[in-house]
């Protein structure tokens, strides 16, 4: 059986009259990446805040690498590390000599604390930023410094708060491949993002918080599910043909104005075969067949109560 590393109850908290998180649930096994969801003010941080002992919950109880929060928070700090938006580094001084530091911290023998400040610089290709000064960093050299100085303890779970907020594209990409790095040594991620890209591509599990509550959990794959809105649609370039197509199709819908047909579909190999048939035997031409599956932001929109997604087809098949 796989164990926890975080396990939480029933955690609740408020700021005045303020309920910020109101009964959060949470199952993280170890050596996975769990995905925290939610927009601006959700509550993502103070849920991180708490589960690193940095804030204590109103209510609620959480084991963290098999320690009590409460009881046992030395044994939790030690377990685990953080990065996000409270970062460690200090811009004063050198990315080599902010590792050093962390390794002073927990206490390593000096020579131990060089080996293995080297080694995640080169790991975190920092090696020629290393002797500059952390203020000249751009914010992705930042971000990665700061990961590196979180595992310079070992730890077994880490918590990202949003780690690739305001980083541009091939730095957030860059970010993604060091935090599925992360969990292949057995490390435990704790993501948190506002990002619906960003759990898909990396989370085994993701939680939607929203109202201080866990709204829906599971994989990518099972929250999509929860929501209807997979079709295909059928674009023509021939009005006749338009117009046959959705005589004969009943179920579809139909946008006379772009002579575009939507009919449900789950996407699956045999419902496109069918259609591809039934278009076939019919004579009729499509100019193009489009596939929306639902994805990550369709789920978040319906459990969130916003607008709906942008009605985009995700994937091409002809
Ligand atoms: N120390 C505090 N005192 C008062 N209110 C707070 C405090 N910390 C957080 N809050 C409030 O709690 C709510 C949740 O904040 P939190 O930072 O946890 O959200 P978040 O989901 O991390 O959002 P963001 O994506 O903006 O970081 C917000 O309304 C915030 O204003």
């Amino acid at each position: 059986m796989t164990s926890l590393a975080i396990a939480a109850n029933g955690l609740r908290k408020s700021y005045g009259d303020k309920v910020v998180l109101d009964g959060v649930d949470l199952a993280v096994p170890e050596g996975t990446i769990f995905s925290l969801l939610g927009p601006n003010g959700a509550g993502k941080t103070t849920a991180v805040k708490i589960l690193s002992t940095l804030v204590t919950a109103d209510g609620g109880q959480a084991r963290i690498a098999g320690h009590d929060l409460a009881a046992q928070a030395r044994a939790v700090r030690a377990a685990i590390g953080v990065t996000g938006q409270f970062s460690a580094v200090d811009n004063l001084i050198t990315g080599e000599e902010n590792m050093l530091l962390m390794a002073d911290l927990h206490h390593l023998p000096r020579s131990e604390g060089r080996r293995v400040a080297a080694e995640l610089l080169e790991r975190f290709d920092l090696v020629e930023a290393a002797r500059k000064p952390a203020s000249t960093y751009s914010g992705g050299m930042r971000r990665r410094l700061d990961i590196a100085m979180t595992l310079v303890g070992g730890p077994r779970v880490i918590f990202l708060d949003e780690p690739t907020t305001g980083l541009d594209p091939r730095s957030r990409h860059t970010m993604w491949q060091i935090i599925r790095e992360l969990v292949t040594g057995g490390t435990t991620v704790f993501l948190t993002t506002q990002y619906l890209e960003e759990a898909d591509e990396l989370a085994d599990r993701i939680a939607v918080l929203h109202d201080g509550r866990i709204a829906a959990e599971g994989s990518a794959e099972e929250l999509k599910r929860l929501v209807p809105g997979g079709h295909v649609r059928l674009r023509f370039t021939d009005p006749a043909a338009y117009r046959r197509a959705a005589a004969a199709l009943g179920e579809a819908t139909g946008d006379d104005a772009s002579l575009t047909l939507r009919i449900a579909s789950d996407g699956s190999q045999r419902e496109l075969r069918s259609i591809l048939d039934w278009l076939d035997s019919a004579g009729i031409e499509a100019e193009e067949l489009t596939v929306h599956t639902p994805d990550l932001d369709d789920v978040f929109f319906a459990l969130t109560g916003g607008a709906p997604a942008a009605d985009q087809p995700k994937e091409a098949v002809r």
